[in-house]
This record gives C-alpha cells, structure tokens and sequence, in this order.
C-alpha cells in the first residue's frame, strides 16, 4: 500500500461524491449536504450474557439522505464496525437506491459484536436490544433494516418480533431479508448473489468473453460469495477459486463447489477444513478472468492492484477496491463492476419485500427474479453509457447516476 492511500471508506466516498455532483453540475452547497448522513444514532446495548454477566455493545444507524423516501439498508454485526464504515455504508445505500430508481434514501446499522464468539440466545438479546435502542428512529416509513455481514433471517425475525411488540400491531413491513413465513420475499436470500451473476454476464458481453468455461475466483463464502459461486458452477463458469477468512482454496481445473457448499459453516467458513490452502490475499493475485470481491473492504489497494490478473472486477462487496487501485485497474483496462451497482440485488429484492409486505400479497420466485433482472440490465446499460459518453471510470459513473435522484429530491423540497 503506498504511504497516501486512504483507507478511510468514508473520506473516500466523499472524494467520488464531490466529483460526481462537480460533473454533473450542482453547486458545493449540494456536496455539504450530501457528504455526510443527515442523522446518526450511537447506541450502548445492555445484554444479558449466558454466565450471568452483563456486555454493553456500541452500536451505529446511520441514515444518509431521506429526500426521496424513507431510508434503508443493512445491518451488519462485526467486531470491526466503526461509526465512519457505517456512514459509509450508508452513503453507498443512497446510491445503490438511486441507481435502481428505488423509492428510498441510503441507511445502515452496525453493532460491534463476534456473532462466532456468542450463544443462539444472546444473539437474540443483542438483535432484540439494538431494535429497542433504535425504535424511535426506524420504521416502515422511516427507515427499514435488512441483512448485511453476520447477520441473517433469524435476527431479522428476531428484531420484526421486537418491532411489532414495541408498536403493538404486526410490522413485517419494518425489516426485510424475513424468513418467508414472516412475510419474507421469495429469492431475497440469493439475490445480491443473483444480482451479480447478472453483472457478470453483462461485463462478459462487454469484454466478448462466453461464460462457459470463463474462470472464476471468488473472495468470501457467505451469504454472498457462496450462492454466487453456486449459480457460476451451475451456469457452467469454472470457479477455480474460493476464500474466507481462515483462508482460500485454489484448483485452476475448478473447485467441487457442491462439497464446498455442503460443508460450510453459518457464517461462511470452509477453508479451515484442508490443508495447503492460500491466504485470502493471494487468491485476490492468482491466474483468472473474473474476480468477485464477496467480503469486507478494502481488499484490493495500491498493493496489490497491479498483481492482479483477471480481466473483469465485480464488486459483491462494499467497498473492496480503494479508488488508487480503481485507477491502477482502469488503466490496465480492467472492466469493474463497481459495488453500488453490483451489489444492489439484495436491495433491491427487500424492496420488493416491502412492496409484498405493504400491499400483502406475494409473487413467485420467478417473479421475483425477471422483476430483478428488469432492473439491474437497466442499471448496468445506465452506468456503463455515462462510463462511455463521459469518458469517466464505471466507479465515477455509478456515482453520477445514483446520486442525481436523492439531489434532485433535495432541490425540490428546498433543501438546497
Ligand atoms: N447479504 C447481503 O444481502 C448483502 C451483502 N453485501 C456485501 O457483501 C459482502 C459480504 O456479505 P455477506 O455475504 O452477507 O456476509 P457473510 O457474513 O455472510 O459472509 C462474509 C464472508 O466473508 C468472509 N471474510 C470475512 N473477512 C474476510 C477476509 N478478510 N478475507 C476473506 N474473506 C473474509 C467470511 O469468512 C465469510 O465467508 C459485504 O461487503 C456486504 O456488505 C452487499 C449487498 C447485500
Ligand atoms: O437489503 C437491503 O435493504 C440492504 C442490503 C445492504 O445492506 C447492502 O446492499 O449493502
């Protein structure tokens, strides 16, 4: 990494944001708004622990920009959340909203906590704890939790329970990523997955490369990393390739990706069951033609951008790639699918989750998939024709298409 990067995930998507509204015209007033989320609530959740002790976890909600509607994004339980990495997700959230044409502003929660060092039943006090401290703030038509890093269906369950007995009526429409008996969508729990298959297949047309056969690494085993490996195997992709955060796993003749689902564990590890396996950095480096980045920030950097050969970047993660490195790739002529565009499957489908949940009636699987492949094939021609126009990298393009929605809201409400 070189002695000037930034690795402040914040700072850095202020630095995209300002050029981003500079292109497309708006004034420094426009940047002063939307450089920061317009509310964060810091909470200290009290929790009962199994040997009778009381922890006290930090947790964040953040809600970037409400000008279009209420706001929404995940939550994500992780021992290093910090209040900037949460604003940051936030900011991203509005974008990805943006660029979908969702109804919605950008938010997003953290709490500082290893679900891999804690009980079933303090889980539940934890999600239980964090809705509790953040009730006021969120809502149905304020703003509406999902699922992020280590969290899942059953906090979310968990957390609408705690919901609706605080409001005192049923609120399936406060939270989305449910278990389907709960007013869950059909093809919510793979759709970032199924959402990036479709980018991929996109940035393949792009480069004229055919999916059969094209190799494929995949950092990150979780809810995103493993359905996409999935669906890449079962459209027959090679995945040569897998990480997670013990480890990785390389075979350049393709990975038995069937086993390798079988025998991952509930927060996405695998590697820790062999011998001879990679470290999650070196995988990023080895021979292939697309690379996913399905895990935390911050993975792809000045240092190790130019080692790295594959021809197209998909980012199912948030954040994976510092904007150095987005420059080193884009000069070598690498196709990146940046991650406000890659990654909006999921919020895409909780959309579409609270839309089932607001008018309660629910849609097919199927339907559930040709509404979101509507909306990312869009998505991705909208980004890659400002991409080619404007003569700007596909992470400035993005930007510039999601951020004009929530700015013009803005304008509108006489914000700004
Ligand atoms: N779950 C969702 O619906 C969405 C997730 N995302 C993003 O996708 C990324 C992954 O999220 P999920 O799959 O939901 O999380 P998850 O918690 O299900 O899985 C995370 C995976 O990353 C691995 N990991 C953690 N640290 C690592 C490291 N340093 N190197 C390699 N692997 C590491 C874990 O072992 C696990 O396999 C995150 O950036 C998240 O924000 C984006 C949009 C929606
Ligand atoms: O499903 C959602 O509402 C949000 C998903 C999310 O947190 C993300 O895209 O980073």
């Amino acid at each position: 990494m070189s002695n000037t990067e930034n690795l402040n995930v914040l700072q850095s998507t202020q630095t995209v944001i300002h050029e981003a509204l500079k292109r497309l015209g708006y004034s420094d007033d426009m940047y002063e708004l939307l450089k920061e989320p317009l509310r964060v609530l810091t909470v200290r959740i009290p929790v009962r622990m199994d040997d009778g002790k009381v922890k006290v976890f930090t947790g964040y909600r953040a809600q970037h920009n409400d000008a279009v509607g209420p706001t929404k994004g995940g939550v994500r339980f992780h021992p290093g959340v910090t209040e900037d990495e949460v604003k940051a997700l936030s900011i991203w959230m509005s974008l990805k909203c943006g660029i979908s044409d969702l109804p919605y502003g950008g938010g997003k929660g953290g709490i500082i906590c290893d679900p891999r060092e804690m009980s079933f039943r303090e889980l539940e006090r934890l999600s239980r704890g964090y809705v509790r401290a953040i009730s006021q703030l969120v809502g149905p038509a304020k703003d509406i939790p999902a699922p992020d890093v280590m969290t899942n269906s059953q906090i979310m369950a968990w957390m609408m329970d705690e919901y609706s007995r605080i409001r005192e009526y049923d609120s399936p429409g406060f939270i989305t990523g449910k278990p389907i008996v709960l007013g869950g969508s059909h093809g919510r729990e793979t759709a970032t997955a199924k959402g990036v298959t479709l980018m991929i297949d996109k940035a393949l047309q792009k480069k004229s490369i055919p999916l059969q056969d094209a190799r494929v690494i995949i950092q990150g085993f979780g809810n995103a990393g493993s359905y996409l490996a999935k669906f890449m195997h079962e459209a027959g992709a090679r995945v040569i390739g897998i990480s997670d955060v013990h480890g990785a796993l390389y075979n350049p003749d393709g990975l038995d990706i069937e086993y390798l689902l079988d025998r991952r564990d509930s927060f996405g590890g695998v590697t820790n069951l062999f011998k001879n396996t990679l470290t999650n950095k070196e995988i990023l480096e080895q021979d292939c033609d697309i690379l996913v980045p399905a895990a935390i920030e911050n993975q792809i950097t000045s240092e190790n951008a130019d080692r790295i050969k594959a021809s197209i970047i998909v980012e199912a993660a948030n954040g994976p790639t510092t904007l150095e490195a987005t420059k080193t790739l884009t000069d070598k002529g690498v196709l990146i699918v940046p991650d406000v565009l890659a990654s909006s499957g999921g919020v895409i489908v909780s959309y579409f989750e609270w839309v089932q949940n607001n008018q309660g009636y629910y849609w097919t699987e199927e339907e559930v998939h040709a509404k979101l492949q509507i909306v990312m094939e869009k998505s991705f021609e909208n980004v890659y024709n400002v991409h080619s126009t404007r003569g700007v990298d596909m992470r400035l393009a993005a930007y510039m298409v999601g951020v004009r929605k929530m700015a013009e809201a803005s304008r509108f409400r006489g914000w700004i």
